[in-house]
């Protein structure tokens, strides 16, 4: 990790790893069945494409077909040297930093995913799904595990929640993770997000953060070739 630059996380990551179902309200505001001590021990990963990320500047466009699209604010853990089958105990050396990131959802399209039992790839990995902010170093977020992170849209906030409700914590994530996929200095974890999710349409100015260590505003534009 010594000597290498993750001001530019976003060109030097080659995926993002996102998990889901994270925090109770969430969980609850979505109507999925509780977590249980068995559904605790596993948690719901999926993926998105690096062309989903987008930075200050950029717009988020909504996807084709999309008539309900969802912000979802969360803490992006930024990884800083190869890991695989990482110890928990060993896995926050894995860690470069932090970013916040938004998990833009085509909600609509999720939901019929869901019903029929299909992925969520392009519900949640379509370009421009990934706005993300300035790096945060490990250093500046001593404890990742109690920070604010919270969305506003228009000015109104939307969501307003703390990492301390994360049901699975970030070494245990790295861990769990990289049993199964090894990850890369640049990889971005997404580690899900708090209760308040709703939808945008465009125009709105969506502004979301981790604390006041990274901040970001994104407008949300139409997509040109909507039918
Ligand atoms: C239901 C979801 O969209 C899961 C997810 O992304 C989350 O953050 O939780
Ligand atoms: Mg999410």
């Amino acid at each position: 990790m010594a000597g290498r630059n993750f001001e530019k996380f976003v060109d030097l990551a080659s995926k993002i790893v996102a998990v889901g179902k994270n925090y109770a309200d969430h969980i609850k505001e979505m109507g999925y069945a509780a977590a249980t001590a068995a559904t605790k021990a596993e948690p719901v990963i999926f993926m998105k494409p690096t062309s989903a990320f987008i930075t200050q500047g950029q717009k988020i466009v909504f996807p084709p077909g999309c008539k309900n699209l969802h912000h979802e604010v969360e803490l992006g853990i930024v990884i800083g040297k190869q890991a695989r089958r990482v110890p928990e105990n060993e896995a926050m050396q894995y860690v470069a930093g932090y970013t916040v990131a938004l998990d833009m959802t085509a909600r609509d399209q999720q939901e019929k995913a869901k019903k029929e039992g299909l992925p969520w790839t392009l519900p949640k990995g379509f370009d421009t799904s990934c706005p993300v902010g300035p790096f945060i170093r490990a250093d500046q977020l001593v404890d990742p595990h109690n920070v604010q992170i919270w969305c506003k849209v228009n000015g109104k906030l939307r969501q307003d929640g703390t990492t301390k409700d994360m049901i699975f914590s970030v070494p245990y994530l790295i861990s769990y993770i990289s049993r199964y996929i090894t990850l890369f200095p640049g990889d971005v974890i997404l580690t899900g997000t708090p209760a308040g999710v709703s939808a945008v349409v465009a125009g709105d100015v969506i502004e979301a953060g981790v604390g006041d260590l990274s901040q970001i505003s994104f407008e949300v534009a139409r997509n040109d070739e909507q039918q």
